[in-house]
């Protein structure tokens, strides 16, 4: 078997600056802001920018919105700099091209699931999106689609082929992190709640922890594969 790419490791919901530099020595390959107000996460955008700023080159920043209007667009992506904008609501394929053109960004569009059913969207995308995040629908009532440290259930990715470059997210932590990396075969995973000690506040020790348990399951996933 060929090969395969390092895991992308992507912490989101990055709200302060020791975060982020726990995120960075940790050796995560993407930062991610919230730019949705309900989130306890949500940060404005000159917080973001002053976030980000002097990051290495080699670290991606991704901006998170929930069906965004082009004025939020506007303000953030001028004044952050954003290498992938993340889209968590119900936009449309029609409306994910539309964002990647006027914004010329690529697009990850996150998809809820909870049966195999619902992987039939990711083939909507499939011509639309750059990437995909497939995540855990959110509890009924939320107010919010995304960071409710809810799993779906893995075993419905078996035998599933992405029409598109994906991440696994949904409560995912250090704990578990292994264990959804062996099930789904996942090329990429984001996190945000189980990296926290409290909502919205991150902790770098849990950051390094996360961060190491991938890297763990990477070299034991390197070894299953030459073996
Ligand atoms: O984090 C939020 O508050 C949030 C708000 C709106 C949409 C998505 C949000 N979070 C994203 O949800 C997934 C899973 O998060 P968790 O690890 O289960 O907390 C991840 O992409 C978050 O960035």
């Amino acid at each position: 078997m060929a090969r395969r790419p390092p895991i992308e490791i992507k912490i989101c919901g990055l709200t302060d600056p020791d975060a982020v530099d726990a995120a960075v020595e940790a050796g995560a390959d993407w930062l991610g802001a919230v730019f949705f107000a309900p989130s306890p996460r949500a940060v404005t955008a000159e917080q973001a920018a002053d976030l980000f700023d002097g990051l290495p080159d080699d670290v991606g920043t991704v901006g998170l919105f929930v069906d965004p209007d082009d004025a939020l667009l506007d303000q953030v992506l001028t004044r952050v700099r954003l290498d992938l904008i993340q889209l968590h609501g119900q936009e449309s394929p029609a409306r994910v091209d539309a964002i990647r053109l006027e914004y010329g960004r690529p697009v990850m569009k996150a998809l809820g699931v909870a049966t195999r059913a619902d992987l039939a969207a990711a083939q909507a995308y499939a011509d639309h999106a750059d990437r995909l995040l497939l995540d855990a629908r959110p509890p009924p009532g939320a107010d919010r689609p995304g960071g409710h440290a809810r799993a779906f259930d893995w075993s419905i990715l078996a035998g599933w082929t992405a029409p598109l470059p994906w991440m696994l997210a949904g409560g995912l932590t250090p704990e578990t992190v292994a264990a959804a990396l062996r099930a789904t075969g996942a090329p990429a995973v984001d996190v945000s709640s189980g990296v926290e000690r409290a909502k919205g506040v991150k902790d770098p020790a849990l950051i390094a922890r996360f961060c190491a348990a991938v890297r763990a399951a990477e070299a034991d996933r390197t070894e299953g594969d030459r073996a």
